[in-house]
């Protein structure tokens, strides 16, 4: 016997959870699938774990560089402690605080395996391999099932024992010597976090840090990395990895160098998590990220559909225009992948699942309630590394390959007196992106020490569409990090009387 409900969400991280959450407050009987821990990766493998790791460096690091509290730093990283911390913040990888979410908002949690089986069904397997269960989904599916990491072809990694970003945030014994492949996200963060805690650390790094940052960006992080110790091999990649008899990691590179090291942490990417998740059932591709319109609705599925049951439009006209059945929502879209912005998208895909069930008016115009545009227009980032970097909207390079005409004003925090009493010899830049035939910022990029909090102010700019001549109106208090905002208004040039 199957079981119905309005709809069905294949996925109970961050994103699903927001999708449950909307679609349950609108009254819609809801069903969610989940075959590992409800809370998804960033609540026990990823942000959640990764910044509580950090965060103590971080502090200590902060404390350093005040001339007055310096000399009270006596010790290092407490290892032991952050690891419990940690621990603490991830809830033991135990769900069961999320469980009792899920229930308080009267959702149904359906354990196991789930796949598409056609419109509208979901089949289930559950964890002990008892019998498969179907869910009927009278409206909708939405499937937020996240992405998975991507482990290069290179020889031998696979059978080194190869660390994902799952085992760098869930260590239990700290390697004294760890080799990261990989110069994004994943590859800085960890290397700030495993230099913190003493690990000699070296990153095998293709081309520069922060690829689709400003450049200044990851030129700084570079710099900030080498200063805590870490060892950059920029310009090579891994030709052959293996174990030698003490049971030690050997990267060979490409410019003939070789790395060793107790551990390889892979950080080369993430993939939508599509497959084995029965998208071919509906005509879809598994592996490929699942395309979606502002709605979160699956695009192109009725073709994709009618090719896979060989039923061919004729295009006269007779098939009806039908509701849209299928939503993906969060990473497997590849829209933006992070969690602030997977759940802002399961907010608008969960109200307007419900909207269009219930008959309701859907308000689908950009940024209507029911889209994600910000998607496309401004997403916030912040890499937690020393310096931090906060970024949201274009960069530079960005903007010219849109063919946008743009002013990018731009200074370093050395002018900003807050900065300066944050910390002694602070340094950062800050750089905006302003679109010159609107006068709106389109993108803003701060790198330094605890910049992380200003990259709001630059969202409410972007998405607030402010003119910029009004942003001087806008005063930060002195003496502030956000006087970076004059700052980097003066040096736009003061707005003049009729200009
Ligand atoms: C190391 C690391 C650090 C990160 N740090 C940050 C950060 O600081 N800030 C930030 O915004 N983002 C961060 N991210 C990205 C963030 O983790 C993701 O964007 C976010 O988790 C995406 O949420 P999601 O719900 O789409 O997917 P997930 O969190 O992956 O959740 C998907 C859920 O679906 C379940 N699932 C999948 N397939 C099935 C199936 N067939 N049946 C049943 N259940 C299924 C999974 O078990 C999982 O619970 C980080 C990522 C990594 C790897
Ligand atoms: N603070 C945050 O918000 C945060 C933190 C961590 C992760 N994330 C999310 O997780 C996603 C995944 O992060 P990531 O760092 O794994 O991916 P990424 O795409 O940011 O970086 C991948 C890196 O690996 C390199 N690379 C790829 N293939 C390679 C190969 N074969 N050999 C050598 N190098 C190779 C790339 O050049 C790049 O430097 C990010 O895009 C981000 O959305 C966010």
């Amino acid at each position: 016997m199957a079981r119905e409900f309005d709809l069905v969400v294949l996925g109970a991280g961050p994103v699903g959870e927001n999708v449950v959450d909307r679609a349950r407050a609108a009254g819609l009987e809801v069903a969610v699938v989940e075959h590992e821990l409800v809370g998804g990766e960033c609540s026990y493998w990823a942000c959640v774990p990764s910044k509580t790791l950090l965060r103590s460096g971080a502090a200590l690091r902060a404390a350093r560089r005040v001339r007055g509290a310096s000399d009270a730093v006596t010790g290092d990283v407490d290892v032991a402690e952050t690891l419990a911390r940690r621990d603490y913040w991830v809830s033991d990888w135990d769900d069961r605080n999320a469980v009792a979410w899920l229930e308080s908002v009267g959702a149904v949690l359906v354990r196991g395996h789930g796949r598409l089986q056609g419109e509208r069904r979901v089949v289930v397997t559950p964890p002990d391999g008892g019998a498969d269960e179907v869910l009927v989904a009278r409206h909708a599916v939405a499937v937020c099932t996240g992405s998975e990491p991507v482990v290069p072809d290179v020889p031998g990694l696979a059978d080194a024992r190869p660390w994902i970003s799952r085992d760098a945030t869930g260590v239990r014994n700290v390697p004294a010597r760890l080799a990261i492949i990989g110069g994004g996200v994943v590859a800085v963060e960890m290397a700030t976090l495993y230099a913190g805690f003493g690990t000699r650390t070296t990153m095998i790094v293709r081309h520069g840090l922060l690829g689709g940052m400003e450049p200044f960006a990851g030129e700084a992080v570079a710099d900030g990395l080498r200063a805590l110790g870490v060892e950059l091999r920029q310009g090579a990649s891994p030709v052959r990895v293996s174990r030698d008899e003490t049971d030690a990691v050997v990267i060979e590179l490409d410019d003939g160098g070789t790395v060793t090291a107790d551990e390889v942490l892979v950080a080369t990417g993430r993939r939508p998590r599509s497959t084995g998740i029965g998208v071919e059932a509906v005509g879809l591709e598994p592996g490929s990220s699942i395309t979606v319109d502002d709605t979160l609705a699956v695009v192109g599925l009725d073709e994709a559909s009618a090719a896979a049951r060989n039923d061919v439009d004729d295009g006269d006209g007779d098939r009806p225009e039908r509701m849209p059945w299928l939503y993906a929502v969060g990473d497997v879209t590849g829209r933006a992948s992070f969690t602030h912005q997977g759940k802002y998208q399961g907010r608008a895909a969960g109200d307007v699942i419900a909207a269009r069930a219930l008959g309701r008016p859907v308000d689908a115009g950009r940024y209507g309630i029911h889209t994600a545009t910000a998607d496309s227009v401004a997403v916030p980032s912040v890499v937690f590394a020393d310096p931090e970097v906060g970024s949201v909207g274009l960069t530079a390079a960005r903007a010219a390959a849109r063919g946008l005409a743009v002013r990018t004003p731009e200074v370093a925090f050395s002018s900003v007196t807050g900065a300066g009493i944050l910390a002694d010899d602070y340094e950062g830049r800050a750089r905006l992106v302003i679109d010159d035939e609107r006068d709106v910022v389109v993108g803003a990029t701060f790198v330094g020490p605890d910049v992380a909090e200003l990259v709001h102010q630059a969202t409410i700019a972007i998405v607030g569409e402010v003119p910029v001549r009004r942003l001087w109106h806008a005063v930060p208090a002195f003496p502030t990090m956000s006087e970076v905002w004059l700052r980097l208004l003066e040096a736009d040039g003061r707005p003049e009387v009729g200009g």
